[in-house]
């Protein structure tokens, strides 16, 4: 329970799966802290951050409090697997509708809090920005804005908007590095989505960031350069980096692993927003069998604004495909929701094919697994970019300009060789091992990550 004279930390994330989970995620670190956490989402999407969060359990934590909001009907059209871009604008109606509808209840919850609460601390999605627009009417409370990428996408995208005056971008430390375009990132319902978010100037206490000064400290220096009227604190890894005992052993998929060699199993996912078309199923498949490497393959498609309800398209696979691969013992084809930090952080998974969404590319890097870069829309062509070219803990499958092309099952066989059984795969193999050893370090007792949250702490509970 809240006692009066507390100060409390209220969460608005934007309904997504990988801002749900980010959000929820840095719910436990904060509670862990002694200070309430009140977690808020229309009910289905509270639903769902719980059901599939993975190394720990958030029933057991006292401190942290669900508001399950009633909002209209979410919208949930399928994606589109044959779109042009694969952003996936199907989920714009579900952003849309529970950014506007949360807006009333999160102000009374905030009336209700305020006599009690010395502060309250409200940490939202940087897309969320237009729900807490009512907090200036609050007076013991302060919002801070959460950004789920990477500083190094970020960075990228503010310096260009810099060049166009200063030509920032030419000085800076990105200059040698071949940045993909935002071509094909978004569609135009998302920048009209952003620009909502945006469009009321507000003023916010800081900046908080999933991310650790240990990989990208430059970027985040960019950002604050740029950004220097308010705070930032990059205090991630937010995924738990010790997995609860509980969340293991809990899918067919793990004791699969237990079976096979160390690092001998490459995992491949493209997260919660990529549709893919058949054709391309078909050569993924191809493209493993042939690779000779065993796999675990999560095929799914991409989620709805409500994943409760409605139909979801079950992709085709080459006929005889999934059944030989799994009697033959080669690989598993998970069509289900897959525990992606407990596969991650098994020992037999020696490599991720992977769409280098962020939450993916912090899981990857904090359990030591290289990748294979395929990014397909948003933040993820620069992602690649950060984890090949920068940190060298991946290789890119193909160039970002040739995005409209079918990648060819040749190309995802010499990828997942050259990955998991060649001079160059166990070089990034090495390199991200001792990095993930590094960020576990920055998250212990004098660990930049922890000094930037400690600082965080100090912050939020301050006397004035
Ligand atoms: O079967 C599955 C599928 C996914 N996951 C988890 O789901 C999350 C997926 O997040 P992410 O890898 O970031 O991919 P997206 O779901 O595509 O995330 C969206 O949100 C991210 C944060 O803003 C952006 O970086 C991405 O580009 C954007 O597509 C991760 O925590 C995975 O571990 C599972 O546990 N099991």
């Amino acid at each position: 329970m809240t006692q009066d004279g507390q100060v409390v930390v209220v969460m608005v994330p934007l309904a997504a799966q990988g801002h749900l989970n980010q959000l929820l995620h840095l719910s436990r670190l904060i509670s862990a802290r002694n200070i309430p956490v009140h977690y808020i989402g229309a009910t289905n999407h509270n639903r769902q951050a719980k059901l599939r969060i993975h190394g720990w359990d958030p029933s057991a934590l006292a401190n942290l409090h669900f508001h399950d909001f009633s909002i209209p009907p979410i919208p949930c059209p399928p994606p589109d697997p044959a779109a042009e871009t694969k952003f996936p604008a199907h989920l714009i109606p579900s952003f849309q509708t529970a950014a506007i509808h949360l807006r009333g209840p999160l102000e009374n919850l905030l009336h209700s809090l305020s006599p009690h609460a010395r502060r309250i601390v409200v940490i939202h999605d940087s897309l969320m920005a237009s729900t807490v627009e009512d907090i200036d009417s609050i007076p013991n409370a302060e919002s801070y804005n959460f950004h789920s990428v990477s500083a190094f996408a970020m960075a990228i995208y503010e310096l260009e908007q810099e060049d166009q005056q200063t030509k920032g971008m030419e000085t800076s430390i990105i200059k040698d590095l071949d940045i993909p375009s935002l071509d094909g990132c978004f569609t135009q319902e998302f920048w009209e989505f952003v620009e909502l978010q945006f469009g009321v100037p507000r003023k916010f206490s800081g900046n908080l960031y999933n991310t650790c000064k240990t990989i990208e400290e430059p970027y985040l220096e960019i950002l604050q350069r740029i950004n220097h009227e308010t705070k930032h604190w990059a205090i991630g890894p937010f995924n738990p980096l010790e997995l609860s005992s509980s969340s293991h052993n809990i899918h067919p998929c793990l004791e699969w692993l237990d079976q096979q060699e160390a690092n001998s199993v490459v995992y491949v996912s493209f997260g919660t927003t990529t549709a893919l078309e058949d054709e391309q199923i078909a050569e993924i498949a191809r493209g493993l069998e042939r690779s000779e490497q065993k796999f675990i393959w999560v095929l799914r498609d991409a989620d709805k604004g409500d994943i409760f309800n409605g139909e979801v398209r079950k992709s085709e696979l080459p006929e005889g495909f999934e059944k030989r691969v799994k009697t033959e013992g080669k690989g598993l084809v998970v069509r289900d929701w897959a525990p992606q930090l407990a596969i991650l952080s098994h020992g037999s998974t020696g490599g991720f094919v992977s769409h280098c969404g962020w939450n993916s590319c912090m899981e990857a890097i904090t359990m030591g697994v290289p990748m294979v870069a395929w990014p397909m829309h948003s933040d993820q062509p620069r992602n690649s970019v950060l984890m090949t070219e920068v940190l060298r803990v991946g290789l890119l499958i193909r160039e970002w300009s040739q995005r409209d092309k079918l990648v060819m099952a040749t190309t995802i066989e010499n990828a997942v060789r050259k990955l998991m059984a060649s001079e160059e795969g166990h070089g990034m193999r090495k390199t991200v091992e001792e990095l993930a050893v590094v960020m576990r370090q920055s998250v212990e007792e004098n660990g930049v990550s922890r000094e930037e949250f400690d600082s965080f702490i100090s912050h939020i509970t301050r006397d004035v």
